[in-house]
């Protein structure tokens, strides 16, 4: 006869955390969110940890280069979607690479008998004041100066003439050869008065520009996510399908992580492929799920994952639940899975993070999924809503939405990967197609939802996520209680004042 599991199914809505004792020196300016990503000896440092909890969901409609981008400037990391021809996610990864804090491509050059009208013109095309002049005119050129708006003038010189006349030539020009790192840019910039730094190759090619004014933007950034190159780190989805070919493209690419993307990761096809990994490629942390209970997260955790993501059919555009009758109450998944991987840990020695995935519908809700015993999130629809990611921005009556489709939707076309029913192709849609209210850039989004963790932290005592969840004291609300957490006064439209 089948087993009924005798403890309901529930979810983040339904539990609240109550204050601990809080000690003068627990502040939010105390509080430090690293977490591990990876599996490692318990009681060691993982080889990669996250600066702060958060990871964007493997999805189209989510993780793009640019969002992987502010993400790891803000401490998280980003698993780019494999949705897409093996060549083009590794051009995703090696985008994220190639980006360097502080170091920009110079977008505004010329050549140097280009006129100077042309030059103006192109720098009202750019917005830039300064620009590159290369031999060829292009980003990487020889470069042979710079010239900038201040150097020539409609009325005092003739724009006819070629840039050449007035740019400062390079040998003029200080520059810095392409090992330079950009704290030791930033000290030649002020120790120098420059406002730009030319950084060249050892032909001479321009490689970046380091600009003065970016100076308090990096400083912005203290936390960024960076591996031993001080490269931004970057994640990507793999399935069980294509690994063979997929994982070393990617490994050719620089991908810090690897995770392998299912609705349900409790399969031999999973296993199997988590072992092919760690037998071909050791050295690169791979995460294995989706599970929502104990027994499919030690199986995963045997197989070799370095981590394992729980939640199936939690989350905002899933319909897995309506239409396969399968899933677990998010609260109630990470809470076995959290229980399974400190038995693992006890048992084996090893330390191996779950992630909470998927269903995180207010920013509490990642203070809940911690101190349950998450040791990191991930996410697709709040990502989904700011800039950076793919979905187009669409205005409305009241305001602007942004798109936001599931990769079990037929907008997804990830219909390869499906054998439903027996047969080839997607036979009925797990994911529905829709949109989100648009919240503008991830680091102004992001730093709210951080403020609230730590504010959160700080009310139940703590300034670590290891001490949140080992003191965290949470309590089940019911029906009415929920009803008084929201306000209950019909709301001004307009502020009020005090004074
Ligand atoms: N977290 C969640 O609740 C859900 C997530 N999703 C998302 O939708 C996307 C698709 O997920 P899935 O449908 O689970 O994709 P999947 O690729 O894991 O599985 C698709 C089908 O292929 C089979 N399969 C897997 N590897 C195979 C192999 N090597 N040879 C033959 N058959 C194999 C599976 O058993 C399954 O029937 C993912 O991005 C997933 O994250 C979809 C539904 C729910
Ligand atoms: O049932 C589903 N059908 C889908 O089409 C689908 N696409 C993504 N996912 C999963 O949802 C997570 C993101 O959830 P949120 O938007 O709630 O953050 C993601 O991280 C995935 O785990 C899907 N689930
Ligand atoms: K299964």
């Amino acid at each position: 006869m089948a087993q009924i599991i005798a403890e309901v199914s529930r979810t983040f809505n339904e539990f609240l955390l109550l204050p601990n004792r809080t000690r003068t020196d627990c502040s939010a300016a105390t509080v430090n969110l690293r977490t591990p990503l990876v599996r490692h000896i318990a009681g060691e440092a993982p080889a990669i940890e996250l600066r702060s909890p958060f990871t964007s969901a493997i999805m189209q409609a989510v993780s793009t280069p640019d969002l992987a981008i502010a993400l790891a400037r803000n401490g998280g990391l980003s698993f780019l979607h494999h949705n897409q021809p093996i060549g083009d996610q590794a051009a995703a990864v090696r985008r994220v690479k190639n980006f360097k804090a502080g170091f920009v491509t110079s977008d505004t050059n010329v050549r140097p008998d280009d006129s100077l009208s042309l030059l103006a013109e192109v720098m009202r095309r750019t917005g830039h004041s300064t620009a590159a002049v290369t031999h060829d005119g292009t980003a990487t050129g020889r470069l042979l100066g710079l010239v900038t708006s201040r150097d020539f003038h409609p009325r005092r010189h003739d724009l006819d003439g070629p840039v050449s006349g007035r740019m400062t030539t390079i040998t003029d020009l200080a520059h810095a050869g392409p090992d330079i790192t950009l704290s030791e840019a930033n000290a030649r910039l002020w120790d120098e008065r420059l406002d730009c730094l030319p950084v060249l190759d050892s032909e001479g090619h321009l490689q970046h520009l380091v600009f003065r004014s970016d100076y308090t933007d990096n400083k912005r950034f203290p936390d960024q996510l960076v591996d031993a190159a001080k490269r931004l780190r970057v994640g990507a989805g793999v399935n069980t399908h294509d690994y063979r070919e997929r994982v070393p493209a990617l490994l050719e690419a620089g991908v810090d992580a690897l995770c392998f993307d299912s609705s349900d990761g409790y399969s031999d096809w999973q296993a199997q492929a988590l072992s092919w990994v760690k037998k071909h490629y050791p050295e690169v942390p791979v995460g294995g799920g989706n599970v929502v209970d104990g027994e499919a997260f030690t199986f995963l955790a045997e197989a070799g994952a370095d981590f394992v993501k729980v939640g199936v059919g939690g989350g905002s555009i899933c319909i897995t639940r309506d239409q396969k009758g399968i899933g677990r109450g998010q609260a109630s998944a990470v809470l076995d899975v959290a229980a399974a991987r400190d038995a693992f840990r006890e048992r084996t020695g090893a330390y191996v993070p779950i992630c909470s995935d998927g269903g995180l519908v207010h920013d509490y809700h990642v203070a809940l999924a911690l101190a349950m015993g998450a040791d990191f999130v991930m996410m697709g629809r709040y990502f989904a809503r700011f800039d950076q990611a793919a979905g187009a921005k669409l205005p409305t009556r009241d305001g602007f939405v942004k798109e936001y489709w599931g990769e079990g939707s037929n907008r997804a076309r990830n219909w390869q990967r499906y054998g439903q029913g027996g047969g080839q192709g997607l036979v009925f849609e797990e994911g529905v197609d829709g949109y989100v209210p648009y919240a503008g850039g991830l680091d102004e989004g992001l730093a709210l939802t951080v403020a609230k963790l730590k504010t959160t932290m700080v009310s139940c005592g703590s300034t670590t996520v290891p001490e949140f969840r080992s003191t965290a004291r949470l309590t089940l609300v019911s029906e009415q209680s929920f009803q008084e957490s929201h306000a209950n006064v019909t709301l001004r439209d307009t502020p009020g004042t005090v004074s």
